[in-house]
């Protein structure tokens, strides 16, 4: 395996982020690399932004699948990189060019003739990840279910965690998911006159504390959940009481219980702003993930595997509040998700997160690996 070419294209997707469902360069360059690859084996359909490659196997009785998303995030760079993002405002700030690349590095080992596997395998390149979703829609498309694996296989970058490193356990990964927008509406004014106007910005203030209550005082404290407010907009100047706010964030938890009494103390509190603040409000809970499970069965043997084989060192996870449209694919198929150790300081969603290349050529390794022992009879 070449790691310097595998670098370099994590370098050109990195230069090239875009938000969900606006992936087009990035499924161009995808695209442009796959057709280079041998094609005698290989199948390919484009679904929305989205691409999906099948190899097919010599004596193939199922399809085994690697998944990497392809959406950016809206955070503006503050990177030491010279192959910084090209696109203002926007960052891969969650790995997705390192899990494209590692999805290009494996797709293109078993396009090689010498490579062939019995079964057939399918690289699926999904849009919008980090919002509204695609794994859902993609999975109900026609262009999925003709070629519908019977095993589905991930892994998602780890700051924390040593390069070589691999972390994973059967059953809960990632928490289930909602995100959280709330508007707020009153009635502005002459920041003189506040009486004669309902201040949003003192509402929402009141009502961001508030929803910091929730997990403290409402969930059984063996129980776990999040509610986070990422951002609150409110007014146009300094001098005019705020006719609208609005808070955006997302609620993580690991049972639907949690979700929905979590939901119910969100309305129950903003019913209270609009009754003590004399203001409208509106929630909208946006898109929601299930849960990451792993299969248990699957998750052994790809845990068994790596410690007997070496490959890479095997570390046993604990669940995390992260989110991943990835779930809705585990719901139906079985298969897991992993962590890759990629060594930063900087944590997923930073605006100086680096990755160590490094982890590309481990992944890599492991995958083409692993996929080679259980798609061979
Ligand atoms: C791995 C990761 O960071 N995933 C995201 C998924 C976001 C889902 C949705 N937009 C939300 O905010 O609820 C995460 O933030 O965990």
């Amino acid at each position: 395996m070449e790691l310097e070419r595998y670098i370099q294209i994590r370098r050109d997707l990195h230069q090239i982020p875009e938000p969900g469902f606006q992936e087009f360069k990035t499924q161009q360059y995808l695209l442009d690399y796959i057709a280079k690859l041998p094609q005698e084996r290989l199948e390919v359909k484009t679904w929305r932004t989205g691409i999906l490659v099948r190899v097919q196997g010599t004596n193939p009785s199922r399809t085994l699948a690697y998944r990497a998303d392809m959406d950016a995030l809206a955070i503006s760079e503050e990177t030491s990189y010279e192959f910084k993002s090209t696109h203002p405002g926007f960052m891969h700030a969650c790995g997705h060019d390192v899990h494209m690349t590692i999805g290009l590095g494996v797709l293109t080992h078993f396009a090689q003739a010498e490579n062939a596997v019995d079964d057939n395998l399918l690289f699926l390149f999904q849009p919008a990840e980090e919002g509204p979703g695609g794994a859902l829609p993609m999975m109900q498309s026609d262009e999925f279910q003709a070629w519908r694996p019977d095993r589905i296989f991930a892994l998602h970058i780890a700051p924390e965690y040593p390069v070589g490193t691999i972390a994973t356990k059967p059953g809960i990964l990632f928490a289930n998911t909602s995100e959280l927008f709330i508007d707020l509406i009153g009635k502005g004014g002459h920041a003189a006159f506040p009486h004669t106007a309902n201040d949003m910005v003192v509402a929402q203030a009141h009502l961001a504390t508030q929803l910091q209550s929730i997990v403290a005082r409402n969930l059984d404290p063996l129980d776990s959940g999040v509610v986070t407010v990422g951002k609150i907009e409110a007014g146009t100047r300094q001098n005019i009481i705020a006719e609208r706010a609005r808070l955006e964030g997302t609620i993580r938890t690991f049972s639907m219980e949690s979700m929905a009494k979590i939901k119910s103390r969100i309305e129950a509190l903003v019913k209270g702003i609009e009754i003590g603040f004399e203001c409208r409000a509106e929630i909208d809970y946006g898109s929601n993930y299930c849960q990451v499970y792993n299969d248990e069965a699957v998750t052994l043997d790809f845990m068994n595997w790596l410690r007997e084989s070496g490959e890479a060192t095997l570390v046993e996870a604990k669940e995390a509040m992260t989110g991943e449209d990835f779930g809705y694919f585990l719901a139906e198929i079985p298969g897991l998700m992993f962590w890759l150790g990629a060594d930063t300081p900087y944590g997923l969603h930073h605006a100086k997160i680096e990755p160590s290349e490094n982890a590309i050529g481990v992944a890599i390794n492991v995958m083409t690996k692993y996929l080679a022992k259980a798609a061979t009879k």
